[in-house]
């Protein structure tokens, strides 16, 4: 495992009475590709800027290799930012722009030359210098936005929504793009979207949040297959949350009906949340599942058909290669190592329910 290069240690921040990040904490590791998840105005744009050094935070401290850097300014951080909006100079060539910061910090014209043409190779776009901002495609000037960044050779890139502005297809080459760049470079990313694929996608670490708290930490593995939370679970793709009741250890009680699962330590009788990914249901004939249902809409996805089946009182969502008509009576079958059982907000776990026989 790398060392860890960046501390958050108890980071809160306000603007007036709105409390945006709430005694946060989190490591990033050297080398990591760590991506801040969440719905928008959860707070990840202001912890990236006050990682960055744009903002202050009120209380908490940013640790960086050991030393609190709460104080230094942004441009003597060794972390770098590529914002959504490129932000390019327009009366500037492209070799300008990205020699506009070793200018000012006085490097000779010999390294600023070596240093533009690296990282134009770098972005996979030699021989663009003379050319200026406005005659490249947003993918392009994303890409000098990121050359830009890299030729002040930071230990860390934070990139805020970079792809937010790309129609699909240059976002996803960007994304593979982005994973070769984090490599070569050998430096530790900080990505900040709301896209949970992007996520997927690209992340060594995602951190899910909401609201100014964080939800889940984990490997992109961990937090689809294993959401720790009604929140992640319904974030993270697509899910079926059921009210349900833990009867005893490796069973769960789901609307009424006894699903054999392989989760241990609820309790007994204790209300709980089943997740089910709507790929994990099996549709069967009737006798064979463990309780009937009706498919009730039926849309065709490309790789595969999305349906709603209706079985006691609840529109399941169930993803399937198999086409299976509107009208179609089913049986709904689970194996036990895809249903997740969550722990219910504190809330709402106030008392165990009885389980009916
Ligand atoms: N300078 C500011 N002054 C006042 N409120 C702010 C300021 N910056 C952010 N906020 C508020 O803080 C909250 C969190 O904003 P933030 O930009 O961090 O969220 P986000 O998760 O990055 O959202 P998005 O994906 O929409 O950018 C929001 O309610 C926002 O309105």
């Amino acid at each position: 495992m790398a060392n860890k290069l960046i501390d958050i240690v108890n980071v809160s921040k306000s603007y007036g009475d709105n409390l945006v990040l709430d005694e946060l904490n989190l490591y990033i590791r050297e080398n990591e590709f760590l991506t801040l998840l969440g719905p928008s105005g959860c707070g990840k744009t202001t912890l990236l800027r006050i990682l960055g050094g744009f903002e202050s935070c009120d209380s908490g401290h940013i640790i960086f290799d050991g030393k609190n850097i709460n104080n230094v300014p942004p441009n003597k951080r060794q972390l770098n930012t590529v914002f959504q909006k490129y932000a390019l100079f327009s009366h500037m060539s492209i070799a300008e722009n990205i020699a506009f910061g070793l200018k000012i910090k006085g490097k000779s014209k010999a390294y600023i030359n070596d240093k533009i043409r690296y990282a134009l190779k770098l972005v996979n776009l030699d021989g663009y210098e003379n050319r200026t901002p406005d005659s490249l495609s947003g993918g392009q000037q994303q890409r000098i936005a990121i050359a830009r960044a890299i030729v002040n050779e930071p230990k860390v890139l934070l990139l805020d929504e970079p792809l937010g502005a790309l129609d699909l297809k240059l976002r996803q080459d960007m994304q593979y793009e982005l994973i070769r760049l984090k490599n070569e470079l050998g430096i530790t990313f900080i990505y900040v979207t709301h896209d949970q694929e992007e996520a997927l996608t690209m992340s060594d670490t995602i951190v899910v949040m909401n609201q100014g708290y964080i939800q889940q930490i984990g490997t992109p593995e961990d937090i689809y297959n294993e959401p720790e939370n009604a929140f992640v679970a319904d974030f993270i793709g697509e899910s079926n949350i059921l009210p349900a009741v833990m009867v005893e250890d490796k069973l769960v009680k789901i609307l009424g009906v006894n699903f054999p699962c392989v989760d241990v330590g609820f309790g007994k009788n204790k209300p709980v949340d089943a997740v089910i990914r709507p790929e994990d249901i099996d549709l069967v004939k009737p006798e064979e599942g463990l309780l009937e249902g009706v498919v009730t809409h039926l849309i065709f996805k490309g790789v595969h058909y999305e349906m709603e089946v209706s079985a006691n009182n609840f529109d399941w969502l169930v993803h399937s290669t198999d086409m299976v008509p509107v009208g179609t009576t089913v049986g709904i079958k689970v194996d036990p190592f895809d249903i997740q059982i969550m722990k219910k907000p504190e809330s709402e776990d106030e008392e165990a329910v009885p389980v009916e026989e």
